[in-house]
């Protein structure tokens, strides 16, 4: 049956487009997919290229929000960053001049990751990058490096993302420089992942933060709950509602086509109990989510009755 849906969602992949706006993610190829399942037993579904590196991207916005909760605590992150879905496409500006005093509305935007990335710890962006690597690397096993044609690509680009870290320091929102948090969203945005690695944090979620394979402790019950909120109502962009309705699974997703989903109870025998899944394809739609990857995710979700909902 997975094997059936897979192959269904796979006639989709020609359907989306790569990201084009950062220019190195234009070339990749509209045919890759893969995906990956792994639950609380330890046991693996694998299928396609789930050994494939591809840029977090977006999705670093969950890691990155789960390393300022676990470092400064809940409150302190959220006196600079709200928990609210804006309906706006990721990069939108409209808000931070319209409401006052300007504050991010979630962290799963540009303007909230930006201002995430700004307290993180470590003094420079290069110790920054460092710390949330290895933060991944303790539930992924996996070393995750910075693709850096990725990174130069977009940091010459940028101007739009530069265009939101200068309101945010004009509002008292950065705790750092313009240039240094641009370059650390960045940095954080070209970290390589596969969809294994996906699956894990997935899973390590669902665990409310514990790793069910290791049992280890990896964030606190309350920033994993919080974590998952957010993915759920703000983790698809402007899509997030809609898919809160049909899909009703905590996902983030992010253009370079990957997309993270967390299965806190899975309730059929053959998808039991905790659930992570990362799957993996290139072409996005208008709206920056991989259509082939969302179509797997949304039929896999009504086929064994995932949603949380
Ligand atoms: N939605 C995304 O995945 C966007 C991430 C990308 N690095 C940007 O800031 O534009």
């Amino acid at each position: 049956m997975l094997e059936q849906i897979i192959n269904e969602a796979k006639l989709h992949t020609k359907e989306g487009k790569p990201a084009s706006y950062i220019p190195a993610l234009a070339h990749q190829s509209v045919d890759q997919f893969g995906i990956s399942l792994i639950d609380e037993y330890g046991n693996y579904f694998e299928s396609g290229e789930t050994d494939t590196l591809f840029t977090l991207q977006s999705i670093s916005k969950v890691i990155n929000f789960m390393v300022a909760c676990e470092y400064h605590g809940l409150d302190f992150v959220l006196d600079k960053v709200d928990v609210e879905p804006t309906g706006d496409p990721f990069n939108s500006i409209m808000r931070l001049e319209s409401s006052i005093p300007g504050k991010p509305f979630n962290p799963m935007i540009n303007a909230g990751a930006i201002t995430i990335a700004s307290m993180l710890p470590g003094k420079t962006p290069e110790e920054r990058v460092a710390y949330v690597a290895n933060f991944l690397s303790r539930t992924t096993g996996s070393i995750h490096k910075v693709n850096e044609e990725i990174y130069s690509s977009e940091i010459e680009t940028s101007h739009r993302n530069r265009a939101i870290a200068y309101y945010l320091k004009a509002n008292n929102y950065l705790l750092d420089d313009v240039e240094k948090a641009l370059e650390t969203y960045i940095y954080l945005c070209s970290l390589e992942v596969s969809t294994r690695d996906l699956a894990k944090i997935g899973l390590m979620l669902a665990g409310n933060g514990i790793y069910p394979l290791t049992k280890e402790e990896i964030i606190t019950r309350q920033t994993a709950k919080v974590t998952k909120a957010l993915m759920t109502t703000c983790g698809l962009y402007n899509a997030s509602g809609k898919y809160a309705a049909y899909i009703g699974i905590p996902m983030k997703s992010g253009v370079s086509g990957g997309v993270l989903c967390s299965v806190p109870d899975g309730k059929v025998e053959q998808l039991k109990g905790k659930i992570g899944i990362g799957v993996f394809s290139p072409g996005i739609d208008e709206i920056g989510n991989s259509v082939a990857a969302m179509k797997c995710i949304e039929k896999l979700s009504k086929t064994y009755d995932l949603s949380i909902f």
